[in-house]
């Protein structure tokens, strides 16, 4: 079982959590629409006539109104009500087709919008650096997948409605009433403005509180992830209720910026209802002197208020858009921080494939560091020739994995050059590069999905035989076989469904069907139990066989039969040899040898030497 180790949310979320980015509203806003809305302008003027005929019809009903009461109720004309009752049914019909095409438009574009968003991401995160992926709780990523991105939806689509259908709406409702009456529309709106500017101090509040808002949602997606991943752990140390209480703290740490968001949101609403208000009152005010007066008719005063009481919810729905829009401002820097990511592992353009000849894989004055200032490796020098065996044997943190990380191009050596075949790795394509390679870890990585598309991961298009022949060759054919489904058993989550023997040798079957010429493994026998190490180490040789092997060795038996030892410590090669050379030589494989692999035993069963008073002894006794 590999153990877990937990990263403490409550301390990473005092901190940004690396997504957020400064974007200004202006900049989103502008690349929202070059980017997914303008590439789909006809759907976009689809909608535009649907909510224009929404609003028009909307515009319609005051004047209706308004013969109503002057033809029909004041003037008593009869024929005026077949007239206005079909016009109402018409403007109904119409009201309502319009309005279905425009949600039906809107709620395309908006769910478009986010799977292209979604679609944006994952090519990203799939091309990310490692190191920055390293750097960021999953869960956090998958947080900003389904929430971030949601929220953007929402907000697009909200925006567009109302772009559309509201400032539409109050367009043509503001038109009719200055038709009607210009004074008192004026009298209406006058104070729309000052609501406006109340409006500002919200906005601002909205973004940020949305913003802490969404990075505690990250929180918690990472310790929900992390705890089920670690669920065995949590369990076997008695975790439950600490990591409850973990939960429960970045719960309701979310629901304090919710509420701060939440706030700011339902101010907006009633600031915009007692501006509006007051002009309303105003205008009943004079329009009912008037009416005393009998300057005004009823129709006339009807209508105007028809159209001042429709004016409302439009009105009400542009005001609170500001906010909204935030809340989706804030997600979109969070989203397009991530579709926005600059790789630093970059092919040179039209990098050429490598041409493979021998497979002779070279480390020429290789230094490396992951952070500025603390080199991992030193000046490393090796030759693994082709169709050797090299073993990478040190202490823990040595170097030994970053080697072979190197060698993959996950990352680039700040100094010197790893080749193969003469070919520098770095000119040549990824893609020819990890073509060539096959990749076996010590805890092997299996996919929610068939046996033999585990197998055939990564290669060629999945050949029946050639699968079975790999799993034969791996020793897993036999276990296989007696899945409930063969070959086509799914492997569940993280292959949970198999023994770590069964998994390893699924991973070698898989290195195998891909038959690349050289191989990096870090050796996957060391946690298995003898039973299962025989059977992986039968499928390991059958791997290795007339391939060029760079292997972190953990077995004395593998040390033993490499065709050369290097030994690592604090990241510079100390001595490079056989076994035997070596062993005689007294110097740190010696010693190494003494401790890590004591007498009659493996790594994994050996005692540090803590007898012989050698400090450095004791401290390579590691695995
Ligand atoms: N992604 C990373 N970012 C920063 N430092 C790292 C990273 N990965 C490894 N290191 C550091 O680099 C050093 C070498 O690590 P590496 O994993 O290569 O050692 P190793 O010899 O394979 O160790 P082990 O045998 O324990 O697996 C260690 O000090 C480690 O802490």
């Amino acid at each position: 079982m590999k153990d877990q180790l937990f990263s403490d949310t409550r301390s990473i979320a005092r901190s940004k959590d690396g997504l957020d980015t400064e974007y200004t509203t202006g900049d989103l806003v502008r690349r929202i629409w070059r980017e997914n809305l303008r590439p789909r302008l006809g759907i976009l003027i689809v909608a535009a006539i649907a909510m224009l005929l929404t609003a028009a019809t909307t515009g319609a009903i005051p004047f209706l109104i308004q013969v109503v009461a002057d033809d029909v109720f004041v003037a008593k004309k009869e024929s005026m009500i077949y007239w206005v009752t079909a016009g109402i049914v018409g403007v109904s019909v119409i009201k309502c087709l319009a309005e279905y095409v425009a949600e039906v438009t809107v709620g395309y574009l908006g769910h478009r919008f986010i799977a292209d968003l979604r679609i944006r991401m994952f090519n990203r995160l799939a091309f990310a650096d490692l190191s920055w992926i390293q750097s960021i709780h999953s869960g956090r990523l998958l947080s900003g997948f389904l929430n971030d991105s949601n929220l953007i939806r929402q907000a697009a689509s909200r925006s567009l409605v109302t772009l559309g259908e509201s400032y539409l709406k109050i367009i043509i409702l503001v038109a009719t009433m200055f038709y009607m009456d210009a004074r008192f529309s004026i009298l209406i709106l006058l104070f729309m403005p000052i609501g406006w500017v109340m409006l500002g101090r919200q906005r601002r509040k909205m973004r940020k509180s949305t913003s802490k808002s969404l990075q505690e949602t990250g929180d918690l997606s990472a310790l929900v992830t992390q705890t089920l991943r670690g669920i065995r752990v949590v369990r076997a140390y008695a975790q439950e209720e600490k990591e409850k209480e973990r939960a429960a703290s970045a719960i309701n740490r979310a629901l304090e910026f919710t509420m701060r968001g939440t706030r700011a949101r339902a101010l907006s609403s009633p600031s915009i209802e007692l501006i509006t208000g007051l002009g309303f009152a105003l205008a009943i005010y004079f329009a009912g002197t008037k009416g005393i007066r009998g300057d005004l008719t009823l129709g006339h005063f009807m209508g105007f208020m028809t159209a001042a009481l429709l004016i409302y919810p439009p009105l009400k729905s542009a005001a609170t858009l500001q906010t909204q829009l935030q809340e989706g401002m804030a997600a979109a820097s969070r989203v397009f921080g991530i579709i926005d990511l600059e790789t630093q592992m970059k092919e040179v353009p039209n990098a050429p494939a490598l041409e493979l000849t021998k497979g002779e894989l070279t480390y020429d004055d290789v230094t490396f560091a992951y952070e500025p200032g603390k080199p991992v490796l030193q000046g490393v020098n090796l030759t693994v020739a082709p169709g050797s065996t090299v073993a990478l044997v040190g202490p823990s943190g040595s170097g030994k994995s970053t080697m072979v990380n190197l060698a993959l191009r996950f990352f680039d050596p700040s100094a010197g050059k790893i080749t193969i075949d003469g070919q520098d790795i770095s000119d040549v394509s990824i893609a020819s590069l990890r073509d060539s390679i096959a990749l076996v870890t010590q805890d092997p990585v299996l996919f929610d999905d068939s046996v033999r598309a585990n197998i055939a991961y990564g290669s060629r298009p999945e050949n029946q035989d050639e699968v079975i022949a790999a799993a034969k060759a791996a020793a897993a054919h036999d276990f296989i076989m007696k899945l409930p489904q063969g070959y086509d058993t799914r492997v569940g989550e993280a292959g949970t469904l198999l023994s770590g023997g069964e998994r390893q040798r699924i991973a070698i079957a898989r290195a195998i069907y891909k038959d690349a010429p050289i191989l990096l493994l870090d050796e996957p026998t060391s946690s298995l139990d003898s039973e299962a190490e025989a059977k992986v180490q039968k499928a390991l040789e059958k791997l290795m066989r007339g391939r060029t092997v760079l292997m972190i060795a953990h077995r004395l038996s593998t040390v033993q039969k490499a065709d050369l030892i290097c030994v690592l410590d604090h990241g510079r090669v100390m001595e490079t040899g056989r076994h035997g050379e070596l062993v005689a030589k007294g110097g740190l494989y010696a010693r190494l040898h003494k401790t890590q692999f004591d007498i009659g035993g493996d790594a994994a069963d050996a005692e540090p030497d803590e007898e012989s008073g050698d400090p450095e002894a004791v401290a390579l006794a590691t695995k």
